[in-house]
């Protein structure tokens, strides 16, 4: 037999496997029936054969207008559910008249400000039929009672209301730095999100607890999984510390992972996954409705696996990506642009995102079984062995305290760092094959004309904005703030004062501000 290679969480994979390596395999325990405890096959019985996941495509750009037009092409091309992305000043708690915002207003996403810009933003696409799910951490809060302000006036009463807020704030610590609170209060304020919702937005996944962007980063996928269900069960300790009953949050805890072009460990690792919070929440947080101890998860493509060169083997590679995390069991996929490593995609890009989607749902027969891989001696080992990677990365973070103490001590990141690093060496190294990167190369690309934002629509934005701080009742306005700030000192939940704010057009931007003065910012304490 020829030696193993080694798995993307450096694990190692047999040139063979047979009956000797599941022996004592205990199916009942390890699988169970697809929708029954621990999950491993999938948290519904019918899984695609009873409904489809949820092609649900990222997007958003330059002012709420061109956005909505987006969203409208895309549901009209077939696409199940919105993602909204929102650009960077939104993300901050910024707004776009302010001087930090200046070059990046509706760059990698779309600007809103306030509640008119959200109303533009939904134009045309009824609430009540549509789930959406936005990209927004730090000042999620504002952003969804924006999005339930926007449905009332169409009518549509919060109980209707379907979708997820990202809303994950520990992994922007760790990864992709979108934050601005210190740690508790982020906590704190997440915990406010979760009561609130499930008072008055019952169908809403309240958190979107995220690995994908630790994978971008460089994360291994028994890392990626490890220091997600860790930010989890901060969040879950977090809200049963706040007196929240386990059952009333948990079943609108929701995930997001990447799929990568190693389909099989990926593969393996959505299952893995689906097993380890079954029992974490079963077992160790006593929660007894089936819904909270089911991860339910949305997938992206591996962004950090396209390449700028010969772009359109990109498609390829989205093709793979997607395929993995449908026999993964995904609820819901973003499948990526191949030019997404250029620009924002372009319109057709997009459209053929969708189609990739399209093809593995209606002319595979993937979806036509329940979890597929079931018993296959790679699927099953492989599955094990993820497993046992994950819990001992994961007990690692809870020696060190927990998520929020090992993020403290920069524990995360430098792990992620450390695998990032000798992914990029065994590429400068050929010890890894990138098509067309390393291997393949042409001498000369064919040029390519990336889609970019008109700069116009900054000054566009900052004109609107001034002339809502015009024609609001600013005093109403401050007196609104002031009331925010004070439940933001107290205890009482801060999202209904919060709500009253924006109701009144107050700022996204002023919002986040009256917190920072509470709150003050986190600061960082990197460790290199
Ligand atoms: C739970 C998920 C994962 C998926 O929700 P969905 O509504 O799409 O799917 P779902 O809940 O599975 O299904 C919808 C309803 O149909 C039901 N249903 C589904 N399949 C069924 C089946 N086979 N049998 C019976 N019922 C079924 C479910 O119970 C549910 O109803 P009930 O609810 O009544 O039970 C949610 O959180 C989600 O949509 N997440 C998307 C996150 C996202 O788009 N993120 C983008 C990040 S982009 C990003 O971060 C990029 C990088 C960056 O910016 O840095």
């Amino acid at each position: 037999m020829g030696s193993p290679a080694q798995s993307e969480s450096g694990l190692p994979i047999q040139p063979v496997y047979d009956g000797t390596s599941v022996a004592g395999f205990d199916a009942d325990a390890k699988l169970g029936s697809p929708g029954r405890f621990p999950y491993t096959r999938g948290v519904y019985p019918t899984m695609y054969t009873g409904r489809p996941w949820t092609m649900r495509q990222y997007a958003g750009f330059g002012t709420a207008k061109e956005s909505n037009e987006r969203y409208h092409e895309l549901v009209g091309a077939g696409t199940g559910g919105l993602s909204v992305a929102f650009d960077l000043p939104t993300q901050m708690g910024y707004d776009s008249d302010e001087a930090i915002a200046r070059g990046e207003v509706g760059k990698v996403g779309v600007a809103v400000d306030s509640l008119d810009d959200m109303r533009t933003l939904f134009q045309g696409l009824p609430l009540d039929k549509v789930s959406t799910s936005m990209t927004i951490n730090a000042p999620a809060a504002s952003l969804l009672l924006l999005y339930q302000l926007v449905a009332a006036e169409q009518g549509v009463p919060g109980d209707r209301l379907t979708g997820t807020i990202q809303n994950d704030v520990l992994k922007e610590y760790i990864a992709r730095g979108t934050y601005i609170f210190p740690p508790q209060q982020s906590l704190r304020l997440i915990s406010d999100i979760f009561a609130y919702c499930h008072r008055e937005l019952p169908r809403w996944n309240t958190i979107s607890i995220s690995g994908y962007h630790m994978a971008e980063a460089g994360a291994t996928p028994a890392q990626e999984i490890a220091f997600t269900l860790a930010n989890a069960k901060e969040y879950v300790r977090t809200a049963i510390a706040a007196g929240l009953d386990v059952d009333d949050f948990a079943p609108r805890l929701s995930f997001f992972f990447v799929a990568r072009t190693t389909l099989l460990e990926e593969i393996a690792k959505f299952r893995a996954a689906r097993r380890i919070w079954a029992r974490v929440m079963r077992d160790e947080f006593g929660a007894r409705n089936p819904k909270s101890q089911m991860l339910r998860f949305h997938t992206q493509t591996a962004g950090v696996q396209l390449t700028a060169q010969q772009p359109e083997v990109n498609l390829v590679r989205v093709a793979l990506q997607g395929l993995g995390a449908v026999l993964g069991g995904t609820q819901s996929l973003h499948t990526n642009s191949y030019d997404e490593a250029i620009a924002l995609p372009t319109q057709k890009a997009a459209r053929l995102a969708l189609r990739t989607q399209q093809v593995i749902a209606y002319e595979t027969d993937v979806t036509a079984t329940v979890d597929p891989f079931a018993g296959s001696y790679v699927m099953e080992s492989m599955t094990d062995d993820l497993e046992g990677a994950v819990l001992e990365l994961m007990r690692a973070v809870e020696d060190r305290g927990g998520a929020v103490a090992a993020i403290e001590q920069g524990f995360q990141k430098s792990e992620i760092e450390k695998s990032a690093y000798r992914t990029a060496l065994e590429i400068d190294h050929q010890e890894r094959t990138v098509v067309g990167v390393n291997k393949y190369v042409l001498d000369e690309e064919e040029p390519y004309e990336p889609l970019r934002v008109d700069p116009q629509i900054e000054l566009d934005q900052r004109e609107r904005l001034a002339a809502l701080r015009e024609e609001r009742d600013g005093d109403a306005v401050l007196r609104a703030l002031d009331a925010l700030r004070a439940a933001a000192r107290g205890t009482d939940n801060v999202l209904p004062p919060m709500r009253e704010a924006l109701r009144l057009r107050a700022t996204a931007g002023e919002v986040a501000h009256a917190l920072r003065d509470v709150w003050g910012t986190y600061v960082p304490h990197d460790t290199f």
